[in-house]
């Protein structure tokens, strides 16, 4: 958990209000965001865990606003940053915010650097668009950038061009490249799939150490129930585009109340078992074109499903002080008659 206490009625950052985003596939819209509501307060940590195909990147490039144009968008609800709902925001609007107030590093940091320039070029572009600085005191900063990022030999780094570089040291760039104007948000999707085990630990230990020295917001994707446990305070459980549970991180792992969450949390494979292979949970994510329209969308896995899943909608609510819940077997999730 994170060592900044809060209070509890801190101004959100951000608010993300019933967030619908959907995808035309063959003329017609699908949701792969389907209603979501959560909120990350300044410099809280946020964790956002579920299978592949959750929606959990549709969700973070919805609040960025980098969905694929012509295919993706923003069909309802409210994304509010900073107390202003940016979700109808021109391109150049965002451009003002994104690498200035909100930054997002990928899983892959191949395919967002681009292979042509310097390392010093990409950063130093970041810094140009956003503030009034000379190109020497740019060069000086980006230096500073790659030293803080834990970069050795930053003075030659900078000259240098990605694929001189290796996984581990490119997350280290793109992180450098998302800080370099101080957000007060940083989206991680998935920062260190790519890298392997020792790497990856390291990266998130920057991460947590940039968040603190920063005091800035993080919303944290991921497949790591560890990473989750160690990094987080909030933690929203995402299921075929909308959030199933959402609580802080101790409740999420002492009490988890969802039967996704609970299979979720028996799928950490345990250090004292021996296992062939990671655990997981039998059957798919459906897919958007097969989302079921009415009741839960896990009920064909949910081991402990009734009958009425399949045909009446859960609804997230309170099942206990600051525990949200969308599953039938609470009352406060039944839909009051007349409410979709
Ligand atoms: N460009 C796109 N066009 C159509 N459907 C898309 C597109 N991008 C994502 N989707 C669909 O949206 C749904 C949510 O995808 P998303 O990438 O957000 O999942 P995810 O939870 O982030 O998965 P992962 O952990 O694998 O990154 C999936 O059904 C996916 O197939």
């Amino acid at each position: 958990m994170s060592v900044i206490s809060r209070s509890n009625n801190e101004a959100p950052l951000l608010e993300v209000k019933g967030l619908k985003t959907g995808f035309t596939i063959d003329g017609e819209i699908y949701h792969a965001v389907d209603g979501v509501s959560f909120s990350v307060k300044p410099s809280q940590i946020v964790g956002i865990v579920g299978e592949s195909g959750c929606g959990k990147s549709v969700m973070s490039m919805s609040v960025m606003k980098l969905l694929p144009m012509g295919i993706g968008k923003i069909t309802d609800g409210e994304v509010i940053f900073e107390g202003k709902n940016i979700a109808g925001y021109s391109e150049s609007e965002m451009n003002g915010l994104r690498g200035k107030e909100m930054s997002m590093i990928f899983q892959e940091p191949m395919t967002a650097l681009n292979p042509v320039f310097t390392i010093g070029f990409q950063l130093q572009e970041v810094l140009f668009n956003h503030q009034k600085i000379s190109k020497q005191k740019a060069r000086a900063v980006s230096v500073e950038l790659l030293k803080q990022v834990g970069i050795s030999r930053p003075d030659s780094i900078v000259d240098e061009y990605p694929h001189q570089l290796s996984g581990g040291m490119r997350q280290r760039v793109m992180i450098a490249i998302a800080i370099a104007c101080q957000p007060k948000l940083l989206i991680a999707d998935e920062p260190t799939t790519a890298l392997d085990v020792t790497v990856q630990a390291q990266i998130m230990e920057l991460i947590k150490d940039i968040q603190t020295k920063n005091n800035m917001a993080v919303i944290l994707i991921t497949h790591d129930l560890g990473v989750v446990a160690e990094m987080c305070d909030e933690v929203i459980v995402m299921y075929a585009g909308k959030i199933v549970e959402k609580t802080d991180v101790d409740t999420l792992f002492y009490n988890p109340k969802h039967p996704y969450t609970k299979l979720l949390m028996e799928s950490i494979p345990k250090l004292d078992e021996e296992v062939d292979t990671l655990g997981s949970i039998e059957g798919i994510v459906p897919s958007l074109k097969n989302m079921p329209k009415v009741g839960c969308r896990f009920a064909d896995r949910c081991p402990v499903a009734m009958p009425e899943c399949k045909q009446i909608t859960p609804v997230l609510a309170e099942v206990e002080d600051g525990h949200d819940v969308s599953c039938l077997l609470y009352k406060s999730s039944q839909p009051v008659e007349g409410v979709i």
